[in-house]
């Protein structure tokens, strides 16, 4: 049985006071409602602290949306794991498509990070997914078969638990158009059949895989209700407490 793992990407936005501000009001409606979900946000990094004080002893989740491939020392810019974990923050999103795309990530790189991360003992959500030119031009199945063997090189068997494949196909992000539940189920079937030739089917039947690109309240519950799909990592549809709710109180 896998639980349902709705998850938010805050991408850049939410300043400090207006995480905080967010978060709490996000946290009392989520115990008024009763969510009976894994739930997740994940703030800019400035942001974080404050979010995770506001959601201190409360069953949200509090991720990172990157992290360095080092653990310190002369790395510019970057955000040590050791960091994030002094703030209370054990999960990370890696290998998104607009780090991938506007920022060169490569697949050797990320799975650097994801090596690290798991080696801190981070837990990760590692994203996949295809263009729409690769998509029409029927590499589906390659591009996601480079991205998982790329991303989980050297994964040992035992360390698949800290794993969570969230698949985004690009086309799909922050475009209004969602895959169909048919066509996201399919994607995530030959996912979980990708992973249960790298492991075994155990590890495969146990791993949670999240759709995520343009899902809202509107289109949520028909996701969730196909075999394969097992959450949701949420963008826009995340910044608002109104359209966020229906979507962690999916299974209300
Ligand atoms: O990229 C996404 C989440 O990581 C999806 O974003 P949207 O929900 O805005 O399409």
């Amino acid at each position: 049985m896998r639980t349902p793992y709705i998850a938010g990407n805050w991408k850049m936005n939410m300043t400090p006071s207006a995480g905080k501000a967010f978060a709490e009001e996000l946290r009392a409606a989520a115990e008024k409602a009763g969510a009976d979900v894994k739930m997740m946000v994940a703030p800019p990094f400035v942001t974080i602290p404050a979010v995770a004080e506001a959601l201190k002893g409360s069953n949200i989740i509090v991720a990172a949306q990157n992290m360095a491939d080092h653990t310190s020392g002369a790395y510019t810019g970057e955000v040590a794991p050791a960091m994030l974990k002094d703030l209370g923050v054990n999960t990370v999103i890696l290998g998104h498509s607009e780090r991938r795309s506007y920022y060169g990530e490569t697949d050797a790189y990320i799975n650097g990070k994801v090596l690290l991360a798991i080696k801190e003992g981070m837990d990760v959500v590692l994203c996949v997914g295809e263009t729409l030119e690769e998509r029409e031009g029927g590499k589906l199945e390659e591009v996601l078969s480079t991205q998982l063997s790329g991303g989980l090189k050297d994964v040992k068997p035992e360390e698949m638990a800290h794993i969570t494949i969230a698949y985004e196909p690009v086309w799909a992000i922050g475009t209004g158009k969602t895959a169909t539940p048919e066509d996201a189920d399919g994607a995530h079937q030959f996912i979980r059949s990708f992973v249960a030739k790298m492991y075994d089917s155990t590890i495969a039947e146990n791993l949670i895989i999240q759709y995520g690109g343009s899902v809202n309240a509107s289109n949520v519950k028909a996701l969730m209700a196909k075999e394969n799909i097992d959450g949701a990592l949420v963008g826009g549809a995340s910044l608002s407490v109104e359209k966020f709710l229906p979507i962690i109180t999916f299974n209300k």
